[in-house]
């Protein structure tokens, strides 16, 4: 019997459970998505239980596939989607309010306050991050103080926060243990990225008692035994990372300087930089890459809030194309020259502008302009916002990283890795496995169970799918490029005001 490790994925729009087995092969997969709530505009809402009823419907049912024994299964890794609070009650369970979703806006007010106060030169130093509603202190300090009695509950102990993570977790468990790990925790903007612990400056600055926060982990630790009651058996929780991170992990990037771009909904590049805390100029982030045996590995992050969703928008909104799979072809139909850009603003823009106040927009539309260039224009979109990132990332880190590995829904599409390495000037490599993030939480869980004795026995396990090569001369390159930095000036609020 070939030993497995389950991998729940708890993603922004689904969750997945896969099997893997110590070669991080895929033995198993299931998937479900989940509704999502938009209950005003900017405000987005998930219902914890549908985080967790579809985690543990995945869960039992990649565990009930064909030919496979529950007996192999020796422990469980879980990655999820960052930032996303909630609050719960500690003695029966019940979540005081929706979990408030990474991408929900509401407290840019509240942002705004505290950036006039001065409060960004603290907050970056202690925790790698900006003032954005993107983290979860100030979502969960709105739970506290529009949730009748919520404040007084939390001060007497009574409530408990988490990022999805620790709910699962706590649900897992029956309640016994309130956990997270330490990449989730740098998300929270409550959190010393450099002590590794709370910080009693933010707890006090953001008003949030620490009762209610779980205890940090390394990415590969104890974080508790499964009820039996779940999945039939108990199992030990042995690896967490958020889900970006445990990209990082599943890309095997752990030499400074290796890079990895998830491109899924959003698009996610994160660079690691080894045991220093690298801070940016250009607004990008710092922030864990990975903790193990209580080592730090830190990491740049830029965050970008519209990939693939452009392509969904292009499909559902604009209905150009009834399937993400035929842009391909609808790509190929152009030439390089055809002007037209795509601004995906639809929600602001996030790195390095971190502009919420920025709309989309469609530029440089001409009589010949068809479905084609407009879909072009989406997918190019994508990579013109990575080469935002790698100019920012390259000054910072004062090098230039040569290759890029990249992974998420949108890489299959061999048009849009061709024009991102065309963009970026770099290689653009694509692994075989495109689920590296359930592939990290699967290895970080590997090294707690005693799979592998080092990062170098997981590295040994990255598999190349294939390579694209830059083909563009720069002329080209640059004339492309200073085309989308105008587009991106033009809509941006500065400009726009
Ligand atoms: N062949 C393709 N070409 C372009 N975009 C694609 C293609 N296939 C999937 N996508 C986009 O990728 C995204 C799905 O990727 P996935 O990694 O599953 O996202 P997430 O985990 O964020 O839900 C969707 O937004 C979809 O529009
Ligand atoms: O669920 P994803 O894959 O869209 O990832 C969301 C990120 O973790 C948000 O920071």
């Amino acid at each position: 019997m070939t030993p497995l490790i389950l991998a729940i994925d708890q993603g922004t729009t689904s969750s997945r459970a896969i099997l893997f087995d110590a070669q991080g092969d895929r033995v198993a997969f299931a998937q479900q998505e989940f509704p999502q709530h938009f209950p005003q505009n900017g405000w987005v809402e998930h219902d914890p239980d549908d985080l967790w009823q579809s985690t543990l419907h995945t869960a039992r049912d990649v565990l009930a596939s064909e030919g496979i024994d529950a007996q192999a299964i020796v422990g469980i890794g879980i990655t999820n989607q960052r930032e996303t609070t909630l609050v719960w009650d500690r003695h029966t369970g019940t979540p005081l309010y929706n979990a408030i979703v990474w991408q929900d806006r509401r407290t840019s007010e509240q942002c705004q306050t505290l950036r006039d106060a001065g409060h960004t030169g603290l907050i970056q130093e202690k925790t790698g991050l900006l003032i954005d509603p993107y983290f979860s202190a100030t979502k969960l300090g709105w739970i506290l103080d529009h949730v009748a009695g919520a404040r007084d509950r939390a001060v007497r102990g009574d409530l408990l926060f988490g990022t999805v993570d620790t709910y699962l977790i706590w649900k897992l468990t029956a309640g016994r243990s309130h956990v997270t790990d330490a990449t989730n925790a740098s998300r929270t903007c409550l959190f010393n990225i450099h002590d590794q612990c709370w910080d009693d400056d933010l707890l006090a600055l953001f008003d949030i008692p620490r009762e209610m926060l779980p205890e940090v982990k390394d990415c590969a630790d104890d974080f508790g035994q499964t009820d039996p009651d779940w999945l039939g058996l108990s199992l030990p929780i042995a690896g967490v990372a958020g889900d970006q991170q445990a990209a990082l992990i599943g890309q095997t990037c752990f030499e400074p300087g290796m890079v990895k771009s998830t491109y899924g909904t959003g698009c996610f590049m994160i660079m690691n930089t080894g045991s220093s805390a690298q801070s940016s100029e250009h607004k990008l982030l710092t922030t864990v890459g990975y903790r193990l045996k209580g080592e730090v590995t830190y990491a740049m992050e830029g965050s970008i809030f519209i990939a693939g969703a452009a392509i969904q928008w292009l499909r559902d909104g604009l209905r150009l194309f009834s399937n993400a799979e035929e842009t391909e072809s609808l790509a190929r139909q152009t030439t390089a020259g055809h002007g037209v850009y795509l601004v995906p603003a639809f929600t602001g823009l996030g790195a390095p502008h971190w502009d919420p106040q920025a709309r989309g927009a469609i530029f440089g539309l001409t009589r010949d302009t068809g479905i084609a260039e407009i879909v072009a224009a989406g997918l190019q979109s994508v990579c013109y916002q990575t080469r935002d990132l790698q100019t920012c990332m390259n000054q910072d880190v004062g090098c230039e990283a040569q290759t890029l590995r990249v992974d998420g829904g949108m890489v299959s599409n061999n048009w849009v890795m061709q024009f991102l390495a065309d963009i970026l000037n770099v290689q653009v490599d694509r692994p075989t496995l495109l689920e590296t993030t359930a592939l990290g939480a699967a290895y970080v869980a590997g090294l707690q169970l005693g799979w592998y004795d080092s990062l170098d026995d997981i590295a040994a396990l990255w598999q190349k799918d294939c390579s694209f090569s830059p083909q563009l001369d720069d002329d080209t390159r640059q004339r492309l490029y200073d085309g989308w930095l105008n587009a991106v000036a033009r809509v941006k609020s500065d400009i726009a005001e």
